[in-house]
């Protein structure tokens, strides 16, 4: 019985990431992760230089989840460019790179310099950040995102993914994969957080973050119908050799369960890794582990996909 994945011309021990933007900021965050038990993991999406990002409080965790209105804080393109390459001699293709460019040119800058690097792992190209204030979710616009793929697919030749916004529209789906499915992409990643949500502390009469007048991303149980019907609304819609990595509220291993029936291949775990720290992943693989044992699937390839309509 194993959890067992390949992805992308790699064997990892589990689906099990954290999500961009959770547990991922510096280097002694990310050599934590690389200590844990995550079968992978992931920068914190990176802009050419350092952002400060938005005024705290930013984040905020709460019973069913978390909002968060972080609005891309990073080091800086070369601060987790360097990170990835002196960990590049290992080859085991266990960290990925986030990047979320404020434009089409700074999206194809770091990509243009990750193509020309030795770095030679998966990049996740970041269309989905609800909270820098002015910016769109670049993932609700078709035409600019089938502009930067094109232009992107132009020159990067090593494996790509894109981060994508929730939709909840059967139009949209049908539509963004069109899009998608006219490049050569490794994987989508659904969802980032549902984005321009609203927390309310009832004693204060109050907001919980203080950017946008209190607007964040949603992630956590509140959003795990929402992620899988994403999830298995582009595994049915995209050429099968674009994978999708599940992400938003895996909180269980019943949880990563589900995501894995509606077709994910690897799996993101962000608010309730933020709220437990790395155990989660120790966690949440043995209690995927003991549901299959229960189901007597020996790997994950038996069932992935196989979420059942009623007919
Ligand atoms: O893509 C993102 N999604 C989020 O929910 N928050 C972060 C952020 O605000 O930096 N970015």
């Amino acid at each position: 019985m194993s959890l067992s994945t390949q992805f992308l011309g790699h064997t990892y021990a589990n689906p099990l990431m954290n999500a961009s933007g959770v547990h991922c900021m510096s280097v002694e965050e990310l050599q934590e992760l690389d200590r844990s038990s995550a079968g992978a993991f992931i920068t914190k999406s990176a802009t050419p230089a350092e952002r400060e990002g938005n005024p705290e409080p930013r984040y905020y965790p709460v019973a069913l989840g978390s909002i968060n209105s972080m609005g891309l804080p990073n080091r800086g393109f070369d601060y987790y460019l360097d990170y990835v390459l002196n960990r590049e001699s290992k080859g085991d293709g266990r960290v990925f790179f986030s990047v979320a460019g404020m434009s089409l040119a700074d999206n194809l800058a770091m990509l243009h310099r990750l193509q020309d690097s030795d770095y030679t792992g998966v990049t996740e190209l970041n269309l989905s950040c609800p909270n820098v204030p002015g910016k769109p979710q670049v993932g609700y616009d078709f035409e600019q995102t089938q502009q930067i793929l094109t232009e992107v697919f132009q020159f990067y030749k090593k494996p790509l993914g894109v981060k994508l916004p929730p939709y909840f529209d059967m139009v949209h789906f049908d539509t963004i994969a069109g899009i998608l499915n006219r490049f050569p992409l490794a994987y989508v990643n659904c969802i980032n957080s549902v984005g321009n949500a609203l927390y309310i502390d009832t004693d204060l009469e109050q907001v919980v973050v203080k950017p946008k007048n209190g607007f964040g991303g949603i992630g956590g149980q509140y959003v795990k119908p929402t992620a899988l019907a994403n999830v298995r609304a582009f595994y049915v819609r995209l050429n099968p050799e674009i994978k999708v990595i599940g992400t938003g509220g895996i909180t269980t291993g019943r949880d990563a369960f589900e995501h894995l029936l509606c077709g994910a291949t690897m799996l993101q775990i962000g608010t309730q890794l933020c709220k437990d720290g790395t155990p989660v992943f120790d966690r949440v693989a043995s209690e995927l582990q003991q549901i299959m044992d229960s189901k007597g699937y020996k790997s994950i390839d038996e069932f992935r996909g196989k979420l059942q309509s009623i007919e």
